[in-house]
């Protein structure tokens, strides 16, 4: 083991760090109104779906589709393109970070953790998301879908994220949103934080995290108790 290493705390972004639903929403409602399909996704009530990716909000609009609109084989990759294109476009419209997440990364960087990201958001678009919400600069690394030729769940991606960040995997734990945040998780080893304030609520507790957050205020403490003493 690294002698005196700190710690690191690895963040999912979509869902964990910031309610992107509204703008990935709007995204793939651009997608289905070119189609003719109209807005397919609600943004009240679909946040469940948007955190799930790109990919699963298509799937999730074109099973809505009317009987009658057949939507055509290969849709799916003809659109997640475009997609992402328009996501670019309203990428931090309406998202915000959940409350207390500066807070939370200033008390963490205090205490001297590492932190870092490990998302499934294409690197490009999760650069300009931090930066448009003001907390890049906070951590060391991000692992994004396309920095490896794996994602989510695969613990070489977490892997990845807390090295390139200067940490060490026996020294580390996750906070997600997601079954694959904690399938990732229990693949590399280490204990993993799922958010109780998205769509879910403390439901995500069916999942059996090793804690559910209710708020980014207990995240500190939580670090505490998980990364110290050393060893
Ligand atoms: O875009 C996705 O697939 C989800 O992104 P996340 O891993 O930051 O939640
Ligand atoms: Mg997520």
């Amino acid at each position: 083991m690294m002698k005196n290493d700190p710690g690191t705390v690895v963040f999912d972004l979509d869902g964990t760090l910031a309610d992107t639903a509204a703008d990935l929403i709007a995204a793939a409602n651009a997608c289905f109104r070119a189609r003719g399909l109209g807005d397919l996704l609600d943004a009240r009530h679909d946040t469940g779906i948007a955190f799930h990716g790109g990919r699963a909000m298509l799937r999730a609009g074109y099973g809505r589709a009317g009987a009658d609109r057949l939507i055509p084989p290969g849709a799916e990759d003809e659109d997640y393109p475009r997609l992402l294109a328009f996501y670019d476009g309203c990428i931090a419209r309406s998202t915000t970070l959940y409350p207390g997440v500066t807070a939370a990364l200033e008390a963490l960087a205090a205490d001297g953790f590492i932190l870092s990201v490990c998302t499934n958001k294409p690197g490009a678009l999760a650069e300009k998301l931090l930066r448009a919400l003001g907390i890049r600069d906070r951590f060391a690394a991000m692992v994004a879908a396309d920095t490896l030729p794996v994602r989510k769940p695969d613990p070489r991606c977490y892997a990845a994220a807390v090295e390139r960040a200067g940490g060490t995997v026996a020294r580390s734990f996750l906070v997600g949103d997601t079954e694959t945040d904690l399938r990732t998780a229990r693949a590399s080893g280490v204990r993993v934080a799922l958010v109780g304030f998205g769509p879910e609520g403390d439901g995500v507790a069916r999942l059996a995290p090793d804690a559910v957050l209710a708020g980014f205020e207990a995240l500190p403490a939580l670090a505490r108790g998980w990364l110290r003493p050393l060893g």
